[in-house]
């Protein structure tokens, strides 16, 4: 049952209560309660996500990436490898968390990221294999909106249908689609067609996959919280519930433990929630460390110094996050058939939405993307004179080319490519900017700190260009917005630093570590160390960022992490 009230809820005491209603943490809390004799609470700081059009038609994903009720409106600290740009930093705060509101691309990663996580954990069960189990547990392979044939579009093989939420090919047709896989075949040695990057094996250029069903965005809170699953007698899910910090703390054995999460809603003193067995942080990767900090479990010293007294000493918590910077390029085309045709309010948006609202088909069942690449530095670079590869592997990439049909609130008509930074070196950090929880924390994903990630954004900018010189394009792009031809290193480096901005694969706040290491949050079971009962499941623990978005390995950490919950108490 989903509740708007804590008057509402029956009682206060769980076996298990999980801080976040977002990706991870609508898994965990759909798993547990598999199990008749769990009790389960989910704490949600934000609203529901029922009848929210703009999570729902994946055509408004950009309607949501602004200062809204469905954000928490954070703003970074000033980048200094940006030039100091301020700038907003998405994370949603409504059921569904961040599913609910991003660009919906479904990419896992390759076989290297996560055969890293096992180097590093120390555990098999983080490899490539002990994970894949876990991503078709929670993908369900389905036909895209417009049911064309999807043969030579991807691999069957690597999907799954059986799993809980909706992945599919795009549904609606943009020209720019079929001339890109055609320029993989006039320029295969740098842009080889890859059939499907979800195979372990990213590099290459292929179709784009998404978390979109019969025309809608799939979100944790879609499939995880279907109707089915929200009636369960022991599921309770409170909105407007924000956690400040985990309470009634006592030692057991040496060991940290906390009796309670308070928790406050609007214009209510701060209620206290108990849990028998575990409270499981699933907050995401900036909720999280905020809490564990507030909670007295981070850098001792740090903490102190903000009148914050410390339990538990964990210096790693918040530091160390990375996450991939992107800079796009835009060309005109000559061909109207792009994203700027259905510009708001004018007739074909109109005919467009009416379509979508009656068929769930035509353009609104897509987000902008057609396409993406994902390609490796030539091994000669210079650069790896300064700098060892950061990459997980020779599977991996360094850049991401993301293809769109158009620029969205654009006049004219273009292609866009940007590039990402998907192997960065640069670290950033979360930390507290009080004591005071319903302060928002101080966020530096320290972008473009290191001149290796300059680098590759510079790699990836000339590789967007060259893709263009493919003949295909020759009776289709008409001229760069920005001819990037003739810029020096350093004008491209300005134009990197003054155009980049985050695509939000914030990780690493909590990272996992194996058991016997002096770093990390949590142990490969997701346990904090040094305390007991509590538990992390969400974007936070990994320790590095993939080369790929990160919401497939969030469904896979959190799928795993309920597995490893029902280990503990069945
Ligand atoms: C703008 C944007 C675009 C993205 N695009 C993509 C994409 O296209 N593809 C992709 O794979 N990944 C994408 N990502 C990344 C991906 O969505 C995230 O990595 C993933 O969803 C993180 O899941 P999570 O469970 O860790 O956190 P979240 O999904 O953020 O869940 C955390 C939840 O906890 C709640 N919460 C936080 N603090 C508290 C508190 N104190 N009390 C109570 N509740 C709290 C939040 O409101 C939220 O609902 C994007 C992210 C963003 C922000």
């Amino acid at each position: 049952t989903i509740y708007d009230s804590v008057q509402d809820l029956p009682g206060l005491k769980y076996d298990f209560i999980i801080v976040g209603g977002g990706t991870a943490g609508l898994v965990v809390a759909n798993r547990l309660t598999e199990i008749p004799s769990f009790s389960v609470l989910v704490l949600e700081a934000g609203v529901s996500n029922e009848g929210v059009l703009e999570s729902t038609v994946p055509f408004f994903v950009n309607d949501l990436l602004s200062f809204n009720i469905y954000d928490w409106n954070y703003t970074l600290t000033p980048q200094p490898g940006l030039n100091g740009r301020v700038l907003p930093y998405y994370r949603a705060r409504l059921l569904g968390g961040c599913s609910a509101h991003n660009i919906m691309v479904y990419t896992r990663g390759s076989k290297d990221d996560y055969d890293r996580y096992a180097k590093l954990t120390g555990d098999k069960r983080w490899s490539w294999d002990g994970i894949f189990p876990y991503f078709l547990k929670n993908e369900k392979w389905v036909r895209p909106a417009d049911h064309h044939d999807t043969a030579g579009q991807y691999n069957p093989l690597v999907h799954s249908t059986y799993g809980l939420n909706p992945v599919s090919l795009s549904g609606h047709p943009w020209p720019v689609g079929p001339r890109i896989i055609q320029a993989t075949q006039e320029l295969p040695h740098a842009y080889p067609f890859n059939l499907d990057m979800n195979s372990g094996k990213p590099l290459g250029v292929g179709w784009l996959q998404s978390t979109i069903g019969g025309g809608q965005r799939s979100t944790s809170a879609t499939s995880y919280l279907a109707p089915q699953y929200a009636k369960r007698k022991n599921l309770h899910v409170l909105l407007h519930a924000q956690v400040t910090n985990l309470v009634n703390s006592s030692y057991s054995k040496g060991k940290l433990e906390f009796g309670g999460v308070q928790f406050l809603q609007p214009g209510s003193p701060p209620y206290t929630a108990k849990a028998t067995k575990e409270i499981i942080l699933s907050a995401g990767p900036v909720g999280t460390p905020q809490i564990l900090m507030h909670s007295g479990i981070g850098n001792k010293t740090a903490l102190s110094a903000l009148g914050i007294q410390s339990l538990l000493d964990l210096p790693s918590v918040g530091q160390n996050i990375s996450d991939h910077p992107a800079v796009g390029l835009s060309w005109t085309v000559n061909s109207t058939k792009t994203l700027e045709s259905l510009a708001p309010n004018s007739t074909a948006f109109n005919e467009a939405f009416a379509q979508w609202n009656s068929t769930r088909t035509g353009p609104f069942v897509m987000g902008g993307l057609t396409n993406l690449g994902w390609l490796r530095l030539d091994p000669d670079s210079p650069i790896f004179e300064e700098f060892p590869d950061p990459s997980a592997g020779s599977l991996s990439p360094h850049i991401e080319l993301l293809f769109s049909a158009g620029r969205s609130g654009a006049t004219g008509h273009h292609m866009g490519i940007s590039a990402a930074v998907v192997s960065p070196i640069s670290r950033g950090s979360i930390t507290l900017k009080s004591n005071n929880p319903l302060d928002p924390p101080l966020i530096d994903p320290g972008y473009l700190t290191s001149e290796f990630d300059l680098y590759v954004a510079r790699v990836g900018l000339q590789r967007a260009q060259e893709f263009v010189t493919a003949p295909v394009w020759n009776d289709y792009v008409i001229a760069p917005t920005v001819n990037i031809t003739n810029f020096t290193t350093d004008e491209l480096n300005t134009f990197i630093r003054n155009n980049a901005a985050p695509i939000a694969h914030l990780v690493g706040s909590a990272g996992m570590s194996s058991s016997d290491a002096s770093y990390g949050v949590v142990n490969p079971d997701l346990l904090v160390k040094g305390a007991n009962g509590l538990r992390i499941i969400d974007a936070s623990v990994l320790p590095i960022v993939p080369g790929a978005h990160t919401q497939a390995a969030t469904y896979a950490i959190a799928e795993r992490g309920s597995d490893l919950v029902k280990a503990s108490w069945l």
